[in-house]
């Protein structure tokens, strides 16, 4: 991994006894001194088995092309090509730009990288009808719910989505969910804040989401 400058099957919880792998790019990250942003909700996942059974979760279709927001440092959208979709995988933090690049670029035109907020990409202009939200939302739940919303409401060719979020972003939705919200959330697993460097601050849930 080019480091940025320093300064399961549903059903079976997405935890692993077993360490992280300590060659994982977010441990080398880490070592690096990388100041990783609260204020995006950044932490980055440590295993790529466990990047593996969320995609075993989300039951993709073969080929199915796969919107990914918050893509860090790629480990997510790496198991996504390696399975047989296509990613397009967003990030906002440009400090994260080369490390993704380098980690997607051999996958070619099967893994497309956009350095910037997703709030301001044209998504339907790059996605197809029928494909899929997969994302490690960012572990803050106003901004993870806010992106959840901009995204449904913005991107119709999105279909569905199975997302890692803050306990407390389900917990607010379903409390809101009486005021007529387009989205029917679901929680479908759990996930270690162990898997995560830094590690999360909070619970965190595995959350599917379909249209009403
Ligand atoms: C919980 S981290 C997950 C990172 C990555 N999936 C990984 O495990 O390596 C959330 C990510 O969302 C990114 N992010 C936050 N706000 C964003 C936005 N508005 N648009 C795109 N990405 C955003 C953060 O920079 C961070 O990389």
């Amino acid at each position: 991994m080019q480091l940025p400058n320093a300064p399961g099957q549903a059903g079976v919880p997405l935890v692993t006894d077993a360490p992280a792998d300590a060659d994982a790019d977010a441990d080398v990250l880490a070592r690096t001194g990388f100041a990783a942003r609260p204020d995006l909700g950044q932490h980055f996942l440590r295993s790529p088995e466990v990047a593996r059974r969320l995609l075993e979760c989300a039951e993709l279709p073969a080929g199915a092309q796969v919107l990914e927001v918050g893509a860090g440092l790629g480990t997510l959208s790496c198991a996504v090509v390696e399975a047989g979709c296509r990613i397009w995988a967003v990030e906002k933090d440009v400090r994260l730009g080369t490390p993704l690049l380098d980690k997607l670029r051999h996958f070619g035109p099967r893994a497309r990288v956009t350095i910037a907020d997703v709030r301001s990409v044209d998504l339907d202009g790059g996605l197809e009808r029928g494909s899929v939200l997969l994302a490690i939302l960012p572990f803050d739940w106003e901004l993870s719910s806010a992106l959840t919303e901009h995204i449904f409401a913005s991107a119709h060719n999105v279909v569905r989505g199975l997302v890692v979020v803050p306990s407390r972003t389900l917990d607010q939705y379903r409390a809101a969910e009486g005021e007529g919200r387009g989205l029917r959330l679901e929680e479908v697993d759990g996930i270690s804040r162990r898997e995560f460097w830094p590690q999360a601050p909070a619970p965190l849930r595995v959350v599917s989401i379909e249209r009403r």
